[in-house]
């Protein structure tokens, strides 16, 4: 399998010193990583990082190829046309990651337009494909809705919608069912499973649920104080997890586990 994403020496630094510091991973084409630890370990900034989207004052060092294209180094315009076509992301909360003043057509439009050069009624038709994909019912009436006016659970399949519009190779999915409910959580869950199966993209999924982590991934990073502890796969981890935080981690949630009816 080939290499799509490969960070090395991570280090995130702002003005008071380092953030992230000794962060190492590789993902395959097709592979899905889970990033797991507790609030504060640097789940994010890695994923930033991986986007050349840090906010100032923050830097990134060391080196994150994606594709053949160094995110830590490479120009703007090479990391505009990186972003959304080989790269995109979906966070925990779609209220900031969406326009509250653009219907959501034209939200979904404004990728398909730039990186797919679809027009016309080919962009009317590929909005409406993109919002049943993710199995909105009503494309038509979401597409022309604000998103003031829709739930919480379809917000963020029309974020996914828009992260999947221009087909990334690689999708970033930061916490992506913290903010909803457990029922509406299964439901996205399993609708990022299907798509990145049936499109056969790679897949970084950030969370501090280490249940929810282990449904969906292939290997798993443990995160703590901005470094990666332990990395393996989720087999290895739950059963024999190297590092005394991932064993608190494993623990926990198998303790959460064991008073369920
Ligand atoms: N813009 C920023 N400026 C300065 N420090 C920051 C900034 N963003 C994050 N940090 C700090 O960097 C550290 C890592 O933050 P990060 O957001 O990556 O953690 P996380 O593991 O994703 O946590 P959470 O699960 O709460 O989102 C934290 O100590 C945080 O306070």
């Amino acid at each position: 399998m080939s290499i799509l994403l490969d960070i090395r020496g991570l280090r995130v630094t702002g003005d008071d010193g380092a953030l992230v510091d000794g962060v190492d991973a590789t993902i395959a084409s097709g592979e899905r990583l889970g990033v797991i630890g507790e609030s504060g370990s640097g789940k994010s900034l890695t994923a930033l990082s991986v986007l050349g989207l840090l906010p100032h004052p923050l830097r990134a060092e060391g080196s994150i190829l994606l594709g053949d294209v160094d995110v830590v180094t490479a120009r703007q315009r090479r990391l505009d046309a990186v972003r959304g076509a080989v790269v995109s992301a979906v966070f925990q909360e779609p209220l900031t990651a969406l326009d509250p003043l653009m219907r959501v057509g034209k939200q979904l439009a404004w990728p398909l337009r730039k990186h797919r050069g679809l027009r016309g009624d080919a962009l009317r038709r590929a909005v409406l494909d993109a919002l049943s994909a993710v199995q909105l019912d009503d494309p038509e009436r979401i597409a022309r809705s604000y998103i003031h006016e829709i739930s919480g659970g379809q917000r963020q399949r029309v974020a996914l919608a828009i992260a999947l519009a221009c087909e990334p190779r690689l999708l970033i999915a930061d916490e992506p069912t913290t903010a909803l409910d457990v029922t509406v959580q299964a439901g996205i869950l399993d609708l990022l499973d299907e798509e990145v199966r049936e499109r056969g993209m790679s897949l970084l999924f950030i969370s501090h649920d280490l249940p929810v982590v282990s449904r969906i991934v292939d290997r798993v990073m443990v995160m703590r104080a901005g470094a990666a502890v332990e990395t393996g796969t989720v087999d290895q981890v739950l059963r024999a997890p190297a590092h005394p935080y991932t064993a608190t981690l494993v623990a926990s949630a198998r303790g959460l586990e064991a008073h369920l009816p």
